[in-house]
């Protein structure tokens, strides 16, 4: 049974009032992968995580988490996206009274937390108070709380949002450490960056999974063509040319979403337009394709 699932939703539906927060969700995380959930603020991530771990019950469909083991929720790790840690506690407290709440013996408790924060880098501040940690340093002894009971599945709930770029990137390496070492991740991010280093991903829009699968199966999928104009100054609107089907902005370059590239720029070369700096072909990212597929749901 080593290929099956490690947490599978078959036809999930969950309700809050009228409002359907989740769609009828199909999905199975892999043993091994680091699976990404994608989806803006509202689209139901947290949602499915608790449903997942079984914190919500789903009013259809099921969840089975481990194969369906019993006490399945022992061992998994959940780093949920409010800090949830005790602002009066040192860090090694902390770690010894999420352990201790697992029923591990005193010893092991304070070997396994010594363990934990030398992989994190936070044993030089284990007795600094929880409150006074940076937002980066937080979202590290949350995680290191996710691992003290060693669990085969990390479950973690946008844990990056509002850390600095530096932080989100240790926090990130610590994730591959961890994958390494064998334990399965489940993350949910509302950031395209953070995307691309799972090993697979879901993207989640209005309570539906619109598409779940590597970044290259993703990618494949995507029907249209981008065009990428550097401009001096922001005006997208001198960019709709004919054969245009969108313009993004990012600062000042815009991508252009097209089936003609080179129909399109042409018309741009033709147009004379000052403002225009370059214009090239570049692959469709993760982020031209959620749109894309965002677009096509609503
Ligand atoms: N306890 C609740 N009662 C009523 N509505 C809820 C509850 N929890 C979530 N919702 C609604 O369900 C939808 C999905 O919310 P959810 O928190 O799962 O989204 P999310 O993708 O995790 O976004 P966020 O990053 O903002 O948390 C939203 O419309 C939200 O308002």
């Amino acid at each position: 049974m080593s290929d099956a699932p490690v947490l599978a939703f078959r036809g999930v539906v969950k309700r809050f009032g009228s409002r359907e927060a989740l769609r009828g969700v199909d999905l199975e995380v892999r043993r091994g992968e680091i699976f990404g959930l994608l989806g803006p603020d509202g689209a139901g991530k947290t949602t499915l995580l608790r449903v997942g771990l079984g914190l919500l019950e789903a009013e259809e469909g099921e969840t089975v988490l481990l194969g369906g083991a019993t006490r399945g929720r022992d061992r998994v790790g959940y780093v949920p996206q409010r800090f949830s840690l005790y602002r009066d506690l040192s860090v090694r407290e902390n770690l010894c009274l999420f352990g201790a709440l697992y029923g591990a013996k005193r010893k092991i408790v304070e070997e396994k937390g010594k363990e934990i924060l030398i992989k994190t880098d936070l044993w030089p501040f284990r007795d600094r108070l929880a409150d006074r940690l940076s937002g980066g340093m937080k979202q590290k002894l949350a995680l290191a709380a996710g691992l003290m009971h060693r669990p085969e599945l990390l479950v973690l709930d946008e844990p990056t949002t509002g850390v600095d770029p530096v932080s989100r990137r240790e926090f990130w390496e610590l994730l591959y450490a961890l994958h390494e070492e064998g334990l399965t991740v489940l993350v949910c991010t509302p950031y395209m960056d953070e995307a691309e280093l799972c090993t697979r991903l879901g993207f989640l829009h209005q309570g539906a999974l619109l598409r779940a699968g590597t970044g290259e199966e993703l990618l494949s999928g995507y029907p249209w063509r981008i065009l990428e104009v550097e401009m001096g100054g922001r005006d997208g609107e001198v960019l709709r040319v004919p054969g245009v089907r969108e313009v993004n902005a990012f600062g000042e370059r815009y991508h252009l979403v097209t089936g003609d590239p080179e129909e399109v720029r042409r018309r741009l070369e033709a147009s004379e337009n000052g403002k225009i700096r370059g214009v090239r072909e570049i692959p469709p990212t993760l982020e031209d394709l959620f749109v894309h597929l965002a677009e096509e749901a609503s």
